[in-house]
């Protein structure tokens, strides 16, 4: 198992030659809609360097959209595949079951918040999980209204697009939408001033005023919103949304496809706040690369469809569940979930410092290795998408994966992978330094 060496090296710009003849054909063979952040290409990953086809080692502040966490191609995760692919790539679970689902069910059962009696079930995208999600969600309750979030991103199909709030670039002419979808405010400090309470109160307001308590099936939230904006709710928001479901018998469904799996220094976002969700969406950092989601919840709800009411043919694929056995067990043995505690702990004093002199910086917020900058203009505290876009930029071509977010285009968010070792990631952070700077 080749390691690259954990330090940045630019041999070329970027995109250097082979990249540049990949765009061309990129161009040619591939449809308009697929962007990429980086301007290269991938040929392979180690802890937090991604090394590209021209040579080059970029710092990775992506993690692939919060899936890495563990690192790319980790050896561990690596290892498990090759075995896994050596004996069983695919039978379809619906066909003739294997012992891996089983055991990566029982470890989510184990894992995610509650005491209660817990199942799950398997799937290969978190569009797909929070699909199935809301399906259980209408089957259990009978009811049909779901209602879900401003800023909220919940993934890219068409009920998932229904739930997502952002038009450009995801919805645009791609409707019509699901019915029985209601969106609502959520809680955003530091644009709405409130406190958990008071955010509380005006969504439940509007929930019962617009949508009304006895038709709601489900509520669905990100315990931090990432796509969003990597919006860390006020203090209590989310407790007393899981009360008012309980209270009037809703599903609490917590989508933690990108907050999830040690990325906020706990298991899950809602571990924080003793948050305990009917149902939760998991995906991205869960199988270490190989695309897994996962519905976990409440057997009683996860047993309201019928027999055969879930499943899809590559649901729970072998070597997915196999790199995700290898990856949760680098969480445990390696004490993942403190060594993003330390990350987002050293980020954040870092971004604070910076805020502390440079007006543009809005806020610095997250949890464990979900971290952001909100970037604003310093007299109207308005979003500055022109900036964010300009600083990203500019740390793209210096060798940073960086990736922006917000409904508003003006955040710049740090996703690194957990095993990156200190002094890169302390690198990282000054070519997003001076990248800032640099459009002053
Ligand atoms: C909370 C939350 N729920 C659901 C999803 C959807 O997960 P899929 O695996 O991309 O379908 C996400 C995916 N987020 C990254 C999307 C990137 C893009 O599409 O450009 C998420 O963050």
């Amino acid at each position: 198992m080749a390691t690259l060496p954990q330090t940045i090296h630019l041999a070329t710009p970027l995109p250097g030659p082979e990249a540049r003849t990949l765009d061309e054909r990129a161009g040619t063979a591939l449809p308009r809609a697929l962007t990429a952040a980086m301007p290269t290409f991938a040929r392979r990953t180690d802890r937090g360097v991604l090394e590209d086809v021209d040579g080059n080692r970029l710092i990775d502040f992506g993690s692939g959209i919060a899936v890495t966490t563990v690192g790319g191609a980790a050896a561990p995760v690596v290892a498990a595949i090759q075995k896994q692919a050596e004996n069983l790539t695919h039978t379809s679970f619906a066909v003739t079951r294997y012992a891996g689902y089983v055991e990566v069910a029982e470890r989510l059962n184990a894992l995610t918040p509650g005491s209660f009696p817990k199942k799950t079930a398997l799937f290969n995208s978190g569009a797909e999980a929070v699909e199935n999600a809301i399906k259980l969600a209408r089957r259990y309750t009978g009811r049909q209204a779901v209602v879900c979030f401003d800023h909220a991103f919940h993934g890219r199909t068409s009920l998932t697009m229904g739930l997502t709030a952002k038009v450009a670039p995801y919805k645009g002419g791609f409707g019509p939408f699901a019915p029985e979808l209601y969106r609502v405010p959520g809680s955003y400090p530091y644009r709405d001033g409130l406190d958990g309470e008071a955010a509380a109160e005006r969504t439940i307001s509007q929930i019962e005023k617009q949508v009304g308590a006895s038709s709601v099936a489900a509520v669905i939230i990100e315990p931090i919103q990432g796509e969003g904006g990597f919006i860390v709710p006020a203090p209590g928001f989310l407790s007393a949304l899981q009360r008012w479901c309980r209270d009037n018998g809703a599903v609490f469904i917590a989508d933690e496809i990108q907050s999830g799996i040690a990325r906020t220094g706990a298991w899950f976002a809602c571990d924080h706040e003793g948050v305990v969700p009917d149902l939760v969406t998991t995906a991205k950092g869960l199988a270490g690369g190989m695309p897994l989601s996962a519905v976990t919840g409440s057997a009683e709800i996860m047993d309201s469809a019928e027999p055969g009411a879930l499943g899809g043919t590559y649901c729970g694929n072998p070597l997915a569940c196999a790199a995700a056995l290898a990856a949760l067990d680098m969480i445990e043995e390696h004490d993942l979930l403190e060594r993003a505690r330390a990350i987002g702990e050293a980020g954040i004093r870092l971004m604070e410092q910076w805020k502390a002199k440079d007006p543009r910086i809005g806020e610095v917020r997250g949890k464990g290795a979900m971290m952001a900058l909100e970037l604003v203009d310093p007299v109207s505290q308005k979003p500055d998408a022109a900036l964010t876009a300009a600083v990203a930029q500019a740390a793209r071509a210096r060798g940073l994966i960086l990736l922006t977010c917000g409904t508003y285009g003006n955040v710049i968010r740090l996703l690194p992978p957990v095993t990156m070792p200190d002094e890169l990631f302390v690198e990282g952070m000054g070519i997003l330094e001076q990248a800032l700077r640099d459009q002053s």
